[in-house]
């Protein structure tokens, strides 16, 4: 004989009981914060940012870690990660700039990686997002960096070549397409559909499908998109989850891309150096000798201490013709010993190295 399951009543107010839990634990954990703040403070009274990118990347470590389910550890840690974002918004709300405008799957990154309780301005431009953080107006910055199927952002690699600024983070996210429409749209009265010229490519074979023969626009980011189809009823939009939120806007198809692994990463820009958080990167660009061998003496050093690079790219100089520098990234912490070594040996083989900052790796 199968056991009698509970009424719906009896488990709603099994929910109510540990709702009640779980909210006096999470005031519990900000009066914490609170006093947490109250120590930073002691400690320094200059402070500006009591963010600490290395203790919450610990934070969602152990989430991830000790999850046993039925919840996904992802999904959990998000939760966490909206916790902390609170949290931190009692101590001294953070302010980010982004590259907007505001629905881009930059703003999305930005509110992954600080959760919602951050103040998020967008910029019009990557270098206005870099100017802002120099000038002290943001305390952050979220810029794009590389995306799997499109490659570099070559205009963020050259902002770093000649800006102080330190990396203190990076965030992966899936880029999810969605076709969008206004409320009370219909799909046979759809004669256009609008985005940034890269989705549109990302969608290519998905619209060759689906809608041939519909006129593709090229704006100027996805967001506009979404603000443009907002009063159009024979228009649609393609855009991600962040720009049909913002405009209310209605999902007549999801996930339309054609690549369904396709990720953009993102870089966190500031002004501090990040401490260890067990499981980091480190970004350095190089400016290599005008000689033979030169890119083999600097990725030996690599090689011998066991440092995996996840990545290299190479731009032309800023400053003479023909010249090249190289990003490099690569697993390990400033503070460990063989990479100190690495970057020790590595400053008498090269021109120039610009050491731009170790970061955790990004969790969720
Ligand atoms: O541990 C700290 O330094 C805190 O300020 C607490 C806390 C948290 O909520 O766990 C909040 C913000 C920081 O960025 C890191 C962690």
């Amino acid at each position: 004989m199968s056991e009698k399951l509970p009424t719906l009543p009896e488990l709603r107010q099994q929910i109510d009981a540990i709702d009640v839990q779980i909210h006096e634990l999470i005031n519990q954990r900000a009066r914490c914060a609170q006093t947490v703040a109250e120590v930073k403070k002691a400690e320094d009274p200059t402070i500006t940012s009591f963010y600490r990118p290395e203790r919450e990347a610990q934070v969602l470590q152990m989430v991830m870690q000790r999850n046993q389910g039925p919840l996904a550890g992802e999904t959990v840690a998000k939760l966490f990660r909206e916790i902390m974002s609170a949290c931190l918004a009692l101590e001294s709300p953070l302010k980010i700039a982004f590259l907007g405008p505001n629905g881009t799957f930059t703003h999305a990154a930005a509110l992954k990686h600080f959760g919602h309780a951050a103040i998020t301005r967008p910029m019009a431009t990557i270098d206005e997002v870099f100017r802002e953080v120099e000038a002290g107006s943001a305390h952050y910055g979220v810029v794009p960096v590389e995306n799997s199927s499109e490659g570099v952002v070559n205009h963020t690699l050259d902002c770093f070549i000649n800006s102080g600024l330190k990396i203190i983070g990076e965030v992966e996210l899936r880029i999810h397409h969605n076709l969008l429409v206004a409320e009370g749209t219909q799909l046979k009265n759809i004669s256009r559909v609008y985005s940034h010229q890269q989705s549109l490519a990302q969608c290519r074979k998905w619209l060759d499908a689906h809608f041939p023969k519909i006129e593709r626009i090229a704006v100027s980011s996805n967001a506009e998109a979404a603000r443009l189809v907002k009063g159009e009823w024979h228009s649609a939009a393609i855009a991600g989850e962040t720009a049909a939120e913002l405009y209310g806007l209605k999902k007549l198809h999801e996930n339309i891309e054609d690549n369904p692994s396709n990720t953009t990463r993102f870089l966190i820009i500031g002004t501090e150096s990040t401490p260890p958080s067990g499981d980091d990167k480190t970004s350095i660009i190089v400016a290599a000798h005008n000689e033979a061998g030169a890119l083999y003496r600097i990725l030996e050093p690599f090689y011998r201490n066991g440092l995996s690079l996840t990545r290299i790219e190479t731009r032309p100089s800023q400053s003479d013709i023909w010249s090249y520098v190289f990003f490099i990234d690569f697993e390990g912490h400033q503070q460990q010993p063989q990479v100190k070594l690495v970057l020790d040996e590595l400053h008498d083989r090269v021109r120039e190295l610009k050491n731009l900052g170790s970061y955790p790796k990004a969790v969720i």
